[in-house]
């Protein structure tokens, strides 16, 4: 292997796994997350101003800014981007049956654990006639995206549709790319999927612009009715679709920042090269600029993978793609002293999926606490995951799984309180309410008690 090439189309021979090693070095946090391998920061800049430029156009020009932005990007000459119910029905009736029979027990799995998520509402009595609650209550309407650039996420669908609903969410829409190959419309297992599950207000809009459409709404125009405002954004997407769901996050909800894949791999001497390597490869797949990292104490278990990336990322069948995001800034192996300077450096990274390949590795993954999900063992690949382990595969990237979740349950719920006193519990603490008020120099505060038991004049 030699260090990639800028000008020939990536094969092989120009796959370079960077090394990065951190033996013998005590790094603080903050230079362990300085020295991790990551997208470069010029990237995410200009993907900011693109995502930018195309918020404005959407909210100033509505339908006929989608149309343009679907020409432009999606190669798709477009009058409106809702999917015609007939089409949906068409794809669930077309689909094949075993995509179906793999749809089905994804979501049956994905059911399960989504409806075990839901949380309990609370009563809390503080004293006589003193009652506290914290009720869930669903969003009302959610708009998820559905990836479908490079490969169509059908498997997305499930992830996005399964939590809202055991949430109890009333109104759900969702959108995926326009296919070329497909007359405009989403891939057809992403419309089946969607049909299977249910949903019937299914857009034909990829990108930033579908989240924008989804956070401020498209008014409609003579007979094109509009696209309504949600309260949640979810889903997955390329660098531009989380970029525009980081700066639309105020207008709506989001669930994270859920970009371009990462998996990083903590593994000893006991890990099987040829499996490691698969599971990089696996999620190098998604994107040329999907992260794969391994972080090891062992150099021979490095030099091993290094061999298997390049034997089968020649044979897989987005070699070209898998070739170029491991050789990109963002992949690479880091090299430790032992296990607990690799659990740090897992921590520090905070990856979307974490796969644990050691000894004992339940143990190791128990020590794990940033990251969007962790996998546990040779045979809990992040594959497993992403289509049927009943776990969702919408997760944090960039770092941000050290303070967000991957989707779930309570993406789509509030926690409401609701304070119930009645007059003797609410003058037993009128005297610590006046003197807190007036400890803030905020009188109005205790007043607003105190009149509740003055002497009517
Ligand atoms: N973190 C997660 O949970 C998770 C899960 C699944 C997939 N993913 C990631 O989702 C992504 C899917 O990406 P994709 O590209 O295949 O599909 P996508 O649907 O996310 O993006 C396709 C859209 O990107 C827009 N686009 C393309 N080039 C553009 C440009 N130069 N400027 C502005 N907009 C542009 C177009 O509108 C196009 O419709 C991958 O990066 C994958 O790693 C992440
Ligand atoms: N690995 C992706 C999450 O980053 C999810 C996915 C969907 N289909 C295949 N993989
Ligand atoms: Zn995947």
């Amino acid at each position: 292997m030699t260090t990639s090439s800028e000008t020939s189309a990536p094969s092989t021979d120009t796959l370079y796994f960077r090394s990065i090693d951190f033996r013998g070095r005590h790094l603080t946090l903050a230079e362990l997350r300085a020295a991790v391998p990551r997208a470069q920061h010029q990237t995410m800049a200009d993907a900011e101003q693109k995502v930018l430029d195309i918020i404005s156009d959407v909210r100033s020009r509505g339908f006929a800014a989608l149309g343009e932005l679907a020409s432009r990007f999606d190669g798709v000459e477009q009058s409106h981007p809702r999917v015609p119910a007939e089409e949906l029905a068409r794809a669930l009736s077309e689909l094949d049956p075993k995509v179906r029979a793999a749809l089905e027990e994804s979501i049956n799995r994905a059911r399960q654990f989504a409806e075990a998520q839901r949380p309990a509402n609370v009563d809390v009595r503080l004293g006589d006639g003193a009652v506290v609650s914290q009720n869930w209550i669903p969003v009302g309407r959610v708009g998820l995206y559905v990836p479908g650039g490079l490969a169509p996420l059908a498997s997305s669908v499930i992830m996005n549709v399964v939590p809202a609903v055991a949430a109890g969410v009333k109104s759900i829409a969702l959108a995926s790319p326009p296919q070329k190959d497909f007359d405009g419309l989403p891939h057809p297992t992403i419309l089946a999927a969607a049909k299977l599950l249910g949903i019937d207000e299914v857009y034909a809009i990829g990108g930033a612009q579908a989240i924008v459409s989804f956070a401020y709404g498209i008014p409609g125009t003579g007979d094109e009715l509009p696209i309504e405002p949600v309260d949640v954004v979810t889903g997955p997407g390329n660098i531009f679709v989380a970029t525009a769901k980081r700066l639309v996050k105020g207008v709506v909800g989001i669930d994270s920042e859920a970009g371009t894949t990462e998996i990083a791999i903590l593994a000893d001497s006991t890990a099987q090269a040829p499996l490691v390597a698969a599971d990089l490869i696996s999620q190098a797949e998604h994107d040329p600029k999907a992260a794969s990292v391994l972080v090891t104490d062992s150099q021979e278990l490095a030099d091993a993978v290094v061999l298997e990336l390049a034997r089968q990322a020649a044979t897989t069948k987005h070699s070209s793609r898998v070739i170029e995001a491991l050789s990109g800034p963002q992949s690479g192996v880091v090299l430790v002293d032992d296990l607990e300077q690799g659990i740090a450096v897992c921590n520090a990274y905070a990856a979307e999926h974490l796969e644990i390949m050691t000894a004992d590795a339940a143990a190791v993954a128990a020590r794990i606490h940033n990251a969007g999900a962790v996998f546990v063992g040779d045979f809990s690949p992040v594959s497993l995951g992403d289509y049927c382990a009943g776990s969702n595969h919408v997760l944090p990237t960039s770092g941000t799984a050290a303070f967000s979740s991957g989707l779930n349950v309570t993406t789509f719920l509030r926690a409401v309180q609701v304070i119930n006193y009645d007059r003797a519990a609410l003058e037993e603490v009128s005297g610590h309410i006046v003197s807190l008020a007036g400890a803030e120099d905020l009188p109005g505060h205790g007043d607003a008690v105190r009149i509740r038991f003055a002497e009517a004049p």
